[in-house]
């Protein structure tokens, strides 16, 4: 487990704008170390503001587009290009602009796809998918990511994992249907805390008023069934990343960082 590290950046532009030059990076260093990248997307505000940013950034084709494996960490169980789901904002915010290898662009299925309503067999093919994506050094459940991003909700939930519920609680399975998420809409997949934390890099994004109760719980040791925020944290590092209004109401000893 990886002690979270903080980033705290004046506001919600710069940190999406932050955030995108850090992804930039990262991915360009997989890339020359071993020839790809593979990056778990996420939805909502902050993750779409990521991406928007990543679009505008200069040096955003230093990326070998067609060297990418996206996934996702959780989707609205809905029809295909559904305005709400994840991907359709992906792809208006960075996706359809780059030369990504559609083969390597790994989205959740959608409700008018071959599983229909059964989001619990649409969630197990995503499994099955990033199964056959595993090395042999994964155990066989899914591949080194190398980096999992995750928006955090107001009530600390990450993915479509939230609080109390039975998806948080999975300790077996990657993949799993939601049903009944407070948040709409209520039918979901996501992936569970066992497949975010074989992501070598997690990063958490928080920014706005919104999450500064959510970040102060979940990096005040709070357990990840009530926040399950605090139960995301990547093998070898764990990145929240968050602006000031986000970070107001950490507790002293985390925020500000205390001077040398
Ligand atoms: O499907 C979703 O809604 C997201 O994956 C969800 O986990 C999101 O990241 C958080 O709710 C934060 O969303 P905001 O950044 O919009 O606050």
């Amino acid at each position: 487990m990886s002690t979270p590290q903080l980033v705290v950046h004046h506001d919600k532009e710069l940190m999406a704008q932050a955030a995108a030059a850090r992804l930039i990076t990262k991915i360009v260093d997989a890339q020359a170390s071993r020839g790809t990248a593979s990056v778990v997307l996420t939805g909502g505000r902050n993750g779409n503001g990521l991406l928007a940013a990543l679009a505008q950034a200069p040096a955003r084709d230093a990326i070998d587009w067609g060297r990418l494996d996206l996934w996702w960490g959780d989707e609205r169980y809905l029809p295909e290009g559904d305005p709400e789901r994840n991907v359709t904002q992906a792809r208006a915010a960075l996706l359809d602009s780059v030369p990504l290898d559609p083969e390597r662009v790994h989205a959740m299925p959608a409700s008018d796809g071959p599983y229909g309503t059964d989001v619990e067999a649409a969630a197990e093919a995503y499994a099955a998918e990033l199964a056959k994506a595993a090395g042999p050094e994964n155990h066989g459940s899914v591949p080194t990511f190398d980096v999992l991003m995750l928006g955090v909700g107001p009530d600390t939930h990450v993915a479509s994992l939230f609080p109390e519920l039975p998806a948080v609680r999975e300790t077996e399975r990657t993949v799993v249907g939601v049903h009944g998420a407070p948040k709409p809409p209520p039918t979901r997949i996501s992936l569970t805390l066992p497949a975010i934390r074989a992501a070598r890099e997690v990063w958490l994004l928080a920014a706005g008023e919104d999450k500064a109760e959510a970040a102060a719980i979940a990096l005040s040791g709070a357990g990840e069934i009530q926040a399950p925020a605090a139960g995301a944290y990547g093998r070898s590092r764990t990145l929240w990343l968050l602006d000031s209004a986000a970070a107001s109401q950490l507790p002293r000893s985390l925020y500000p960082p205390a001077s040398a």
